[in-house]
């Protein structure tokens, strides 16, 4: 069925890029449909306010429940049909589980995705505890770098979510070699990969990948991922499985 993604947050104009390119294609093809929406609707002061000092003192400001209480539930009561599972809430925020590729296929196969990226330092922890009593709720983070509010984390997680879908990736194949995807290959980084023309700048391709000789070809691409992966991700090395190679090597 379809995905449906709502997004809340104060800069709409941040989700742009959800309209273009694969994401763009997979709403285009109904297979995706996402709802932008600005926090600030639901605020009803002259300044459309949506933050207020800390609790507890501390630099920043926190982002108000109320106008995240009020989004929600409006955006909630729109009671999109969904069959096993409801809507899950992600909240992106550097103190989340690492969202990882594993992450990406749990989310894409749920029917419905709300995102409340916040700004400042956060948003009011009543807001998520509300939540969390009816749905479930993923607080994730990207990576391991501080950011300035969470609209490039849902760029990120929709994209890796989106070309899981059925049919939204043009090759079906092409993620299951994906890096990180189960299998002999899982937890290893991808090689080197080259195209036409066979010369350029002097440069030529690999002799091997020339050969036609498919076991050779997958040899060498698993060596040199295996270089790749000892040289940027020696952290994956250790997970990932010799026997599943020796059992490649025997049927080649
Ligand atoms: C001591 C005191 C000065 N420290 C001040 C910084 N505090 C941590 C802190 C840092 C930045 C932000 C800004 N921010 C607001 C909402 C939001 C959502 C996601 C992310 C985010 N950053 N990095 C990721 N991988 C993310 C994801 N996903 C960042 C966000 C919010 C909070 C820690 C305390």
């Amino acid at each position: 069925g379809t995905l449906r993604v709502d997004v809340v947050t104060i800069f709409p104009e941040y989700l742009e890029p959800l309209n273009v390119s694969l994401v763009g294609k997979a709403r285009a093809r109904g297979q995706l449909n996402v709802h932008v929406h600005d926090l600030r609707e639901w605020t009803y002061d002259r300044h459309n306010t949506v933050d207020d000092t800390p609790y507890g003192g501390g630099p920043g400001m926190v982002m108000k429940t109320e106008p995240w209480g009020d989004a929600l539930d409006s955006v909630l009561a729109d009671g999109y049909e969904t069959d096993a599972h409801g809507p899950a809430l992600i909240v992106p925020t550097p103190s989340g589980r690492p969202f990882t590729q594993e992450l990406a296929v749990e989310l894409s196969e749920r029917p419905w995705l709300v995102f409340t990226p916040a700004r400042y330092e956060g948003i009011d922890r009543r807001v998520i505890d509300e939540y969390a009593t009816r749905m479930p709720v993923y607080e994730v983070s990207i990576g391991d770098y501080v950011l300035a509010g969470g609209e490039a984390a849902v760029l990120v997680i929709t994209e890796a979510v989106a070309r899981l879908l059925p049919g939204v990736l043009g090759n079906a194949e092409s993620h299951r070699d994906d890096s990180f995807a189960p299998g002999a290959m899982a937890n290893l980084l991808e090689g080197p990969v080259y195209t036409k023309p066979p010369a350029w700048r002097d440069r030529e391709i690999p002799e091997v990948l020339l050969s036609g000789h498919h076991g050779r070809i997958a040899r060498w691409r698993r060596d040199e991922a295996l270089k790749r992966t000892t040289a940027n991700r020696p952290d994956l090395i250790e997970r990932c499985d010799p026997s599943a190679f020796d059992k490649k090597d025997r049927e080649m």
